[in-house]
């Protein structure tokens, strides 16, 4: 099980909820590693071996240095030795829970990986920025920044590295070249099309888009051209959509012969309802902005088309939102997140435990010392 200040931290939700949310597998006969698989922690005992070594060396360093190793000596590594194991374990621990699968489901990461790699080309991009908004690229212009294998094993590396991103309050993503993206590159659908293979890239994608929907940071998806198949899937990932005029959303899964598998159904569902979505999905429809801004499916449809004043508009529209300290931003989405996810019970409860990080804080306190009205 986890304990409550990280299960708090990492999901904004109390513990019972987040093993019960996101289906953690556990192996109680491994104690407090039990979240673990046996994959991380044969991962996880390599690292040792090497921190070993390298902490060793300095040890010998130290003893050739002062002709004796100190206590002081010894006290600092060992100090070095548990803030990395405690590093190393928030780490793993933080990707596992805000996943949906892991080998208890029968997914190994490391193969489907493997796999997508195989399948080159295109890039994911990201550059932060210092007002706190960041801004990922979709980038593979030649197909309508399809996803290729790599594109998908860089889109989780790039998560990662937003889910670590401190000062992060929102997040803009768009395609390069005028276009948001076509799904999955079709050369990768014809090479792996076996359910199995199938089932695999869909767990990977899922995760990744699972993640990225769990961010604490308020995300939005700027839909210029066209948000086609696993394209329309990635946009429901996100909190809210922009459109340009001349856009358009389309779930094409069922010209295909399939439905959608990146999680872009179940979300479309709750961003929707189910009537509407149903409609979406068994007619292949093409949603205009006009008929996504009815739907509820996008805020507001932007002026411009062009790519540099499309993201400046929805670089505007954003900063509404994240205007403010990122503590408070961050438990908003923190919030309103687990009010999507959970039961109302958990939701609840979540909502104390994050009102009591922000409550009597430096954000809080500030606010009541300058502006404690609000005309
Ligand atoms: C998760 C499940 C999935 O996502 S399955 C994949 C679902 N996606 C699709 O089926 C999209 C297939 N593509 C299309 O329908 C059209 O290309 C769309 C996106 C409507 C764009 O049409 P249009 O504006 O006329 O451009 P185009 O067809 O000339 O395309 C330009 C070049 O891009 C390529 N392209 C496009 N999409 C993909 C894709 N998903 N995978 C691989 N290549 C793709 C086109 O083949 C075309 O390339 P080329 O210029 O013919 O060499």
């Amino acid at each position: 099980m986890l304990d409550a200040a990280t299960s708090h931290h990492l999901l904004g939700c109390s513990p019972e909820t987040s093993v019960v949310m996101l289906g953690t597998a556990t192996y109680p006969c491994l104690g407090p590693f039990s979240v673990w698989s046996p994959s991380m922690l044969a991962d996880l005992i390599y690292v040792c071996i090497c921190v070993c070594i390298y902490i060793y060396n300095i040890y010998i360093f130290f003893f050739f240095l002062t002709g004796h190793a100190g206590n002081a000596c010894l006290e600092m590594v060992i100090s070095m030795w548990k803030n990395l194991l405690q590093t190393m374990k928030e780490r793993i621990l933080q990707q596992r829970r805000m996943s949906v699968y892991n080998q208890a489901h029968g997914y190994e990461e490391e193969l489907v990986k493997k796999q997508l790699q195989q399948f080159a080309g295109g890039s994911i991009n990201l550059t932060k920025e210092d007002s706190g908004i960041g801004i990922l690229t979709l980038n593979n212009p030649k197909i309508m920044n399809a996803f290729t294998g790599t594109m998908m094993l860089e889109l989780q590396e790039r998560v990662t590295e937003l889910e670590n991103w401190k000062d992060g309050k929102g997040l803009i993503i768009y395609g390069a070249g005028n276009t948001f993206c076509s799904g999955s590159d079709l050369n990768v659908v014809k090479a792996i099309s076996n359910s199995q293979d199938g089932m695999n890239m869909c767990m990977f994608m899922q995760n990744t888009l699972t993640r990225l929907m769990r961010l604490p940071l308020i995300t939005v998806a700027l839909v210029q051209g066209k948000a086609i198949g696993g394209g329309a899937e990635l946009i429901t990932a996100c909190d809210f959509r922009l459109m340009t005029p001349g856009s358009e959303i389309r779930f094409v899964h069922k010209l295909m012969g399939l439905v959608p598998g990146w999680g872009g159904g179940a979300r479309l569902v709750r961003i929707v309802g189910s009537r509407a979505a149903l409609k979406l999905l068994s007619g292949a429809t093409r949603v205009d902005p006009e008929r996504a801004l009815h739907l509820g499916l996008s805020e507001e449809t932007l002026s411009s088309s062009d790519e540099a004043g499309a993201l400046e508009e929805a670089r505007a529209w954003l900063s509404q939102y994240t205007e403010g300290p990122a503590s408070v931003i961050r438990a908003t989405k923190e919030m309103v997140a687990a009010g999507r996810e959970l039961l109302l019970e958990a939701a609840l409860r979540t909502e104390k435990d994050i009102f009591g990080t922000l409550w009597g804080g430096p954000a809080n306190l500030q606010a009541l010392a300058t502006r404690p009205k609000h005309k």
